[in-house]
């Protein structure tokens, strides 16, 4: 089995729905994003021969979907009221809109599922919210 890692950051805003205690409240992460692909063969011809992939290549793929998120308010979807959201997108803040409570076990599932739509071998997703904690999402449990 070859692997390949690498890793992206992003700063966003969030706060946790039905929370008890200070995460409850509007407060920002530096979330840091590392991707783990794994792949049995290497490839066996062109430009990626005895690659995995290509470093810039999977570098670029990440770094776009933490763009994504980038200096966002992460918000999940039903838990502010209609007009707030009205208020906020009127005040010109980024909304990123997820169908989920913002968990860092939920964000690092969301990380794993966009590299695997965009068609590489990603075995383990790691979110760290702060530099001690971290969420983990891996190829199989999904
Ligand atoms: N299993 C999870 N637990 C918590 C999550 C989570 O996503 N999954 N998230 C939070 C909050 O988002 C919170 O921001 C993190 O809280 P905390 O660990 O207390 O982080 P701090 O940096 O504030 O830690 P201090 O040690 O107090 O400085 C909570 N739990
Ligand atoms: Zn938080």
């Amino acid at each position: 089995m070859y692997g390949l890692k690498t890793e992206s950051s992003f700063d966003a805003a969030h706060f946790l729905t039905d929370y008890h205690g200070k995460c409850e409240n509007l407060h920002g992460h530096r979330w840091r994003v590392v991707a783990i692909l794994a792949t049995d063969e290497l490839q066996e011809a062109g430009t990626c021969k005895d690659m995995v992939m290509d470093f810039g290549e999977f570098k670029r793929i990440l770094r776009a979907l933490t763009e994504e998120l980038d200096h966002s308010f992460i918000v999940e979807e039903g838990s502010l009221k209609p007009q707030t959201m009205k208020c906020l997108e009127e005040e010109g803040f980024t909304l990123s809109v997820m169908p989920f409570r913002t968990t860092v076990e939920n964000l690092a599932r969301y990380f794993w599922q966009r590299l695997d739509e965009a068609g590489v071998p990603v075995m383990v997703v790691e979110v760290y919210e702060t530099p001690n904690n971290c969420a983990i999402y891996e190829r199989g449990r999904n």
